[in-house]
């Protein structure tokens, strides 16, 4: 089945390679590069919201914390931007998204720009006061994390599963889940600090049952229910050749890791390749996402699973058993880790 939202040309998360998934009024744009590109410096302004008064210090829950009203889904883009932007005159920095990237973000987010929205003003307030989120980061949240995850969207199949590694505050796997709720995603993070403020935020935003939370590090839970997903996603977590012994055996064969990089990905994927290869991926696949609609276009490493991965490599050491395991047997709940 396709989600009209994202384009016929969808495929499903059965299928081994994914068609790019367009959205609302835009044609797919991903397609492979395999050389290295040249990053234009950003044109678009960083964001200077348009009604903002202090800095975030507030811990307050977002303005429809039980119950999230995403804008109506009737609502044309604008109409749904609009909306998002009347917020009251003491909305904090960063909760809504600026004038410059509001068309932007009501068409990657759609009829969930107001979930968007509570997600975001999440992140400015008790994410920057409980130090997930660097103040610096606050109003320039839309360009730089929410809309450079929510284009990633466009390479993820209809109904496929996902694990997020090292979701953090929640980058991209919440986002992913507030623009997508056709998706099932497992939030992977060990650091209790985090997965605390995660599960809060599932449940503020209302995305359970399709959004699960597992403390715990990727090389850890390979045995849980996180494994076998369709995708696995993974935003400044860790070098590629350690990603992908991490995350590919949390991948079905045939599934995929898509690794959001910056600046230097040729190089990384060039650097890794055999290392990659070795693990039982292809040939990583640079691809950029949202081209048209942000600039620079969010770039992605794309493995695929070949081949059943080894289990990754533990090293034995203080606090982990011979097999290397740092305890429990994945989920991590209730252990006691630096948040
Ligand atoms: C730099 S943060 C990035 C967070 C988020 N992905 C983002 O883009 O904002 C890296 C995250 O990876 C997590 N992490 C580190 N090693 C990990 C592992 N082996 N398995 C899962 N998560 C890990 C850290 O706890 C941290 O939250």
């Amino acid at each position: 089945m396709t989600d009209p939202r994202f384009g016929a040309g969808n495929i499903g998360p059965g299928e081994e390679s994914p068609g790019p998934v367009a959205f609302p009024g835009k044609k797919a744009s991903s397609r492979p590069v395999r050389r290295p590109i040249a990053f234009p410096g950003k044109t678009r302004s960083t964001s200077t919201p348009s009604r903002s008064s202090a800095p975030a210090a507030s811990s307050a829950p977002p303005s429809s914390a039980a119950s999230p009203s995403p804008a109506s889904p009737s609502a044309a883009p604008s109409s749904a931007a609009d909306s998002a932007l009347s917020d009251g005159v003491d909305a904090p920095v960063g909760a809504s998204p600026p004038a410059e990237i509001a068309a932007v973000a009501a068409e990657v987010f759609g009829d969930r720009l107001g979930l968007a929205v509570d997600y975001a003003r999440l992140l400015v307030t008790d994410g920057v006061v409980r130090g997930l989120i660097g103040p610096r980061e606050a109003p320039r949240i839309w360009e730089r994390h929410l809309v450079n995850c929510a284009v990633v969207s466009q390479m993820i199949p209809i109904g496929a599963s996902v694990v997020d590694v090292g979701s953090g505050a929640g980058l991209p796997g919440i986002v992913l889940a507030v623009a997508r709720p056709d998706l099932r995603i497992t939030l992977v993070e060990p650091l209790a600090r985090r997965t605390a403020f995660l599960e809060e935020a599932v449940s503020i935003l209302g995305l359970e049952p399709a959004v699960t939370v597992v403390r715990g590090r990727a090389e850890d839970v390979v045995d849980g229910p996180p494994a076998g997903a369709d995708v696995v996603t993974a935003r400044a977590v860790a070098p590629l050749d350690r990603l992908a012994g991490w995350c590919l055996p949390l991948a079905r064969v045939g599934g995929r890791l898509l690794a959001l990089k910056g600046a230097t990905a040729a190089e990384e994927a060039a650097e890794h390749r055999d290392a990659v290869v070795a693990l039982g991926g292809s040939d990583p696949v640079l691809r950029l996402c949202g081209e048209g609609l942000i600039d620079p276009p969010t770039t992605v490493l794309e493995v695929v699973v070949q081949s059943r991965p080894k289990p990754p490599t533990r090293v034995a050491g203080p606090g982990r058993d011979a097999g290397g395991r740092s305890g429990g047997r994945g989920t991590g709940r209730g252990r006691s880790r630096r948040g």
